[in-house]
């Protein structure tokens, strides 16, 4: 199923949480939101599941509007806020109370419980759960029903490594099932791991739209090169719009220039590589350059 924001906007008090906003998530893929604090990505996912009304602009599941669904637990699970579980209740209980307002069998309870390795603590209240055990649970009632689309606000977040190993598998297997999966996360590291395609928005506007590949390949051509004469290399390849930094002895980062030219040049001029590695930017430097103007609370 397909998510469609068309032209969202939402303001509170004058002031614009989103602005014109405009995407698809594809069925299949796991997209990542990301922005930085206050950018309007609670605000576009809250949108999307009917918890925030939009000033303008709409927000469509599968060609529908989330409160149009007869059933939207079974068409989109959500976890928007992990603290949302009622406090004195059992997780058992809590997910038993969601799954009997929507015809969604007993013995789908426990199916959730086990695939997201809460059996052991089921009978326990909810209160007493740590900030991961909170996320599982938040998790799991997002997987009740069974949905085609996982909108998912900061699902790592208060994971062990292990916890986010375990959600990095679990989402990739649900795209490959062919579901939508659309997370945000603040951790780049994790959600270059994850994310196929990475939607980025920046106060309240959406500044970057693409696969992850092509984000990080936007940092222009960079090498890194060894060699057992690096001045003969160097003296071959200087030229204007090249830089060229060593921090190791026969070691040269080359950037301005792609690993066939700079393998032709040392051909050319008789020089042995012992190394040639293009280097891709990592998620973090492709998104800190995107929103670089888009930072609202920077610290000093
Ligand atoms: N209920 C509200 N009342 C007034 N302003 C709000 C409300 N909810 C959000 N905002 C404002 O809208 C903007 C977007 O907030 P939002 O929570 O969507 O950002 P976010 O990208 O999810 O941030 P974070 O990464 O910190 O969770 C912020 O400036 C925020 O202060």
């Amino acid at each position: 199923m397909t998510i469609e924001v068309e032209a969202l906007t939402k303001t509170y008090a004058g002031t614009h949480a989103v602005r014109e906003v405009s995407f698809t998530v594809q069925p299949g893929k796991v997209t990542g939101f990301l922005g930085p604090n206050g950018a309007g990505k609670s605000t576009t996912m809250r949108s999307i599941v009917g918890l925030d009304r939009p000033t303008s602009g709409r927000a469509l599941i599968a060609g529908t509007e989330y409160r149009e669904f007869a059933a939207p637990l079974r068409e989109v699970g959500a976890l928007l806020d992990a603290k949302a579980a009622h406090r004195s209740r059992t997780a058992a209980n809590y997910l038993a109370s969601i799954a009997a307002t929507h015809r969604i069998p007993r013995s789908r309870v426990d199916e959730v419980l086990e695939a997201t390795g809460l059996t052991a603590v089921a009978r326990k209240k909810v209160g007493a759960f740590s900030l991961g055990m909170g996320q599982r649970l938040g998790i799991a009632a997002a997987l009740l029903g069974d949905p085609g689309t996982l909108i998912l606000d900061e699902p790592v977040n208060g994971l062990d490594p292990e916890g986010v190993t375990w959600v990095r598998e679990l989402l990739a297997r649900l795209a490959t099932e062919g579901r939508t999966v659309f997370l945000s996360s603040h951790l780049l590291s994790e959600l270059a791991l994850i994310a196929d395609h990475v939607i980025i928005i920046g106060r309240g506007e959406i500044i970057a739209d693409a696969p992850i590949n092509a984000l990080t390949e936007q940092g222009g051509s960079r090498v890194r090169v060894r060699t057992t004469d690096a001045p003969a290399l160097t003296r071959r390849i200087s030229a204007p719009g090249v830089t060229i930094v060593s921090n190791e002895l026969g070691l040269l980062d080359v950037e301005g220039l792609t690993a066939e030219q700079v393998a032709r040049a040392a051909h050319e001029a008789g020089v042995l590589l012992t190394e040639l590695t293009p280097l891709r930017q990592t998620l973090e430097e492709a998104y800190n350059q995107l929103t670089r103007d888009s930072v609202e609370y920077v610290s000093a």
